[in-house]
Parts: C-alpha cells; sequence; structure tokens
C-alpha cells in the first residue's frame, strides 16, 4: 500500500517539477526500502530515525542495523558512550567522535577527470556499495583526535569470504586502508594511500567482530605514517598488524603542525 502510493507520488513529480525537484526525489525513493528496513532494526535500538521518506540527508551507514550481532553492538553502545557529554561537562568536549559514513564521496567532488557523469552519478564508496545490510563491511569508527588514533568495529559479512570460514586478506587490507586512510584524511586533510604494510597474524572468522585501532606514528612533509593492528573486540587476540604510508595531495600539505 505504501509503495503504491509511493509510485503513485513518482509518477506525479515530473508534472510539478518545480514543486518537488529538491523534496523529492527519485533518489530518495530509493531510499525507502532502508528505511523500512530500519524502522524494523529500532527495536535494537537505531538512535535516530526519520519516518519520513523523502530526505534528502544521506544515510549514515554507521548507525547500528538488524545484522549486527549482540557482540557488535555491545561494543559499539561502548564506544558511543564515551561521545556524550555529560550534563555537567558541557563546556568539555569529549575526546571521541564517531564518525558518519555514507555510501559517496563529496557530491560535488573534483577529480576523477576520466569519469562521465554517467559513471561518476554511479560511483559509489566501495565499502559502502551494498544495500544488504549485514553482507560483506559492517563498520563504524570512533574518532580520538586529541590523541590521534581512532578505532572501527568491523563484523565481517558472508561476500567477504577467503578461505573456508574466513575473512579474505584482501578485505582485510581493504579495512585497514580504509581505517588508516580516514585517520590520516582526517588529521591532515585530502590523502592518497602510497604504501600499504600487512602481517596477518591469525585467521579472522567469518561473521565474527574485530576491532582495529588506527594510531598516527608520524607526519613528515608530506609523508603521514599510520599504524593498525587489528584483535579480537576484548584485545586478546592479533589478527592483523599493519603499517601505512599517505601522501598529502591538497594544497595544504605544507600547513599542517609536525608532531
Ligand atoms: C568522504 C568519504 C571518506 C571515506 C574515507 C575512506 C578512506 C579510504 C582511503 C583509501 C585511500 C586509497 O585507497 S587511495 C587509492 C590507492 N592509492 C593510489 O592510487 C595512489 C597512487 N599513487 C599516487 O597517486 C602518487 O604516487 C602519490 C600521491 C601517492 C605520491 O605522489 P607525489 O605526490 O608525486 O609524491 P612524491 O613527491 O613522489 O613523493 C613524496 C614523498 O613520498 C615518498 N613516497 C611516495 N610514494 C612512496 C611509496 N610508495 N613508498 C615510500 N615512499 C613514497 C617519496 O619518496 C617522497 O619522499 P621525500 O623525498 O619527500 O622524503
Amino acid at each position: 500500500m505504501i509503495l503504491r502510493c509511493l509510485h503513485a507520488v513518482r509518477r506525479f513529480i515530473p508534472h510539478c517539477p518545480a514543486l518537488c525537484r529538491d523534496a523529492v526525489s527519485k533518489r530518495s525513493l530509493v531510499k525507502i526500502p532502508e528505511l523500512l528496513y530500519s524502522a524494523r532494526a529500532s527495536a535494537r535500538g537505531l538512535s535516530k530515525m526519520s519516518l519520513w521518506p523523502f530526505s534528502v540527508s544521506p544515510w549514515d551507514f554507521s548507525q547500528p542495523n538488524a545484522s549486527w550481532n549482540a557482540e557488535m553492538q555491545e561494543v559499539y553502545d561502548r564506544y558511543n558512550a564515551l561521545c556524550e557529554v555529560k550534563a555537567e561537562e558541557t563546556e568539555k568536549k569529549p575526546p571521541w567522535r564517531k564518525l558518519p559514513s555514507y555510501n559517496r564521496s563529496l557530491k560535488y567532488v573534483t577529480g576523477g577527470v576520466y569519469l562521465s557523469k554517467i559513471i561518476q552519478s554511479k560511483a559509489r564508496l566501495f565499502t559502502r556499495n551494498l544495500k544488504e545490510h549485514g553482507a560483506a563491511f559492517e563498520y563504524v569508527v570512533f574518532m580520538n583526535k586529541q590523541e590521534k588514533r581512532c578505532v572501527c568495529l568491523f563484523q565481517a559479512g558472508h561476500l567477504l569470504e577467503g578461505p573456508p570460514g574466513y575473512v579474505h586478506g584482501g578485505a582485510i587490507a581493504t579495512m585497514i586502508d580504509t581505517v588508516t586512510g580516514t585517520l590520516a584524511g582526517y588529521l591532515v586533510g585530502p590523502v592518497m594511500t602510497a604504501n600499504l604494510n600487512i602481517n596477518y597474524r591469525s585467521p579472522v572468522p567469518l561473521g565474527s567482530v574485530v576491532v582495529l585501532h588506527g594510531a598516527l606514528d608520524r607526519i613528515e612533509g608530506k609523508k603521514v605514517f599510520v599504524t593498525c593492528r587489528m584483535t579480537s573486540t576484548d584485545e586478546s587476540k592479533l589478527h592483523t598488524e599493519a603499517t601505512a604510508l599517505f601522501i598529502t595531495v591538497g594544497p595544504q600539505w605544507n600547513s599542517f603542525e609536525v608532531s
């Protein structure tokens, strides 16, 4: 019934473009299954959710959803609590911040000079290109700017299989690149990965939850060195160790503080 109404609205849109162009877009309608899905997920503690289906704000993939297992939800709640400011400490900024995560880069970003507009309009961030929650990369990044480090909770879905029952090494590398790149980008601005070194210490079971600990090592001119460890959620088991080198690509590279 709801979908029928929405299809009727969709057919009506071309006849009143001035009225609807911005508020009701086809892109918004694509999000309806996600919104219905999120309504089901709300029982599991989804923090903010709008029932208004024509929102133009992008979907934040780092919110809890029904595919998260109990461990993912529990560790998320623990870190999320660190992001909240208590009433008596309103003047103090909490050191931790949960980063939102969208499936597109900035809408008007330049670059990708060989990309046609059609390709660019369909482009999606690699780790966020599936609509099915839980199938691949479920993750959320918490940033601590003061300490120049971050943690990422990662639940590996069934499409990431490498060896039977375990996560593919390339999927692990993807997450390490994402987490270290996000930290470098957050601290200094736009960067490109120049080098990634990974030591795989123990396999990651498919469907399990792990934590990636990213930390700034040092900055030397344009070069940003970041380390990363992937562990079990209680940190008793080391899965992967990595170092990454990022090169700043913006014009601002010589103006940030070297520490
Ligand atoms: C909104 C959504 C967010 C979502 C956030 C998601 C985050 C995801 C992040 C993913 C990031 C990626 O995957 S990026 C995609 C993968 N990476 C790439 O495609 C990069 C391809 N490579 C390049 O474009 C280039 O080589 C660069 C930019 C890396 C470097 O070129 P450049 O700027 O000309 O640098 P250049 O002057 O040559 O070198 C600068 C210094 O770095 C050193 N250097 C350069 N490359 C290397 C290297 N591989 N290993 C060691 N050292 C190196 C040089 O020796 C030099 O040192 P010295 O002489 O100064 O001492």
